[in-house]
């Protein structure tokens, strides 16, 4: 079965022909999590980016990106509207990547439907209150008729995640979505993220520059540092024998911060209630 994302020597270079991505290739296997993690510029955003046909103006893109064996480089800017959503879902780090502020969120949920779907608005407004309730929303009837600001980042949040599944699609790219939250919420977000994923048999390209947040969540972990793809292999492999040594420096900070011993992250980042709950899984 061909892999749910496939990307062959993607490279990625800026204006002056300077390489922000370098020959970067992976594959995201169906029903799997697959992690890019690097530290800040390494070049995840873009890869990310390139995937959905969002690349900014001005770069220039080299390589193959295959969804399900499907070739997207020959795509048109209507075919690949077609895909965002409906195969493919994304989460952002910021609700207003996503959320428009000024329509109320049950309409932006029941817009996505019915540009998607042939059904009635009064179908589509019971399929997004369900979707909202499935990420444990309380008073949905509220948050339908809520803007974006009048609710809390971990609200947003989950919007986001409904926003992104509501279609069922495929593929879910998730780019450090809880980053601006409260280690709390952060936990309580990405613990229902993983589930839904799991129990919804979604593939997912999950970026961060959290070890943690990796560990927790990956199948599959791709190291990238400078655009460049250094390291990739199963979860257990990267985490256990790591063999760069920038892997094995992350990974040291990963047992530190496992044995409650803090120590300087090689990139800044403090998951504490994640690792709390991968602390606890790994004893039980
Ligand atoms: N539109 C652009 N034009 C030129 N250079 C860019 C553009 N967007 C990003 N870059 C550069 O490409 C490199 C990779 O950026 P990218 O956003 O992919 O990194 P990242 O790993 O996602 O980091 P972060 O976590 O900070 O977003 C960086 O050096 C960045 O400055």
């Amino acid at each position: 079965m061909a892999a749910a994302v496939e990307i062959k020597n993607l490279s990625i270079r800026n204006a002056n022909g300077r390489p922000l991505v370098h020959n970067s290739s992976f594959s995201l296997e169906s029903g799997k999590t697959y992690c890019l993690l690097g530290e800040s510029g390494s070049g995840k955003t873009l890869t990310s980016k390139a995937i959905l046909g969002m690349l900014p103006e001005g770069l220039q893109m080299s390589g193959d990106i295959m969804l399900h064996g499907k070739d997207l480089n020959r795509l048109s800017k209507r075919e690949w509207r077609k895909i965002r959503g409906k195969q493919v879902g994304v989460i952002f780090q910021h609700p207003e990547q996503a959320l428009h502020p000024s329509i109320p969120i049950g309409r932006q949920l029941c817009d996505l439907m019915l540009s998607h779907l042939p059904i009635s608005r009064y179908e589509a407004e019971k399929q997004a209150e369900k979707m909202l309730s499935q990420v444990f929303l309380k008073d949905t009837a509220h948050v339908m008729k809520s803007y974006s600001h009048e609710l809390s980042g971990g609200m947003n949040q989950r919007v986001m995640i409904a926003m992104a599944l509501l279609l069922r699609p495929e593929v879910v790219i998730a780019d450090e979505p809880t980053s601006a939250l409260d280690v709390t919420t952060q936990a309580e977000v990405i613990s229902l993220l993983h589930h839904l994923i799991l129990e919804l048999n979604m593939s997912m390209l999950f970026i961060t520059h959290d070890i943690l947040l990796a560990g927790y969540l990956a199948d599959t972990i791709g190291v990238m540092r400078d655009g460049e793809m250094i390291e990739q292999g199963s979860a257990a492999r990267i985490l256990g024998q790591p063999e760069h040594e920038y892997t094995r420096q992350l990974c040291r900070y990963r047992s530190q911060r496992l044995l409650g011993k803090g120590g300087a992250s090689p990139n800044a980042s403090s998951s504490t209630a994640v690792q709390r709950n991968e602390w606890k899984a790994n004893s039980e």
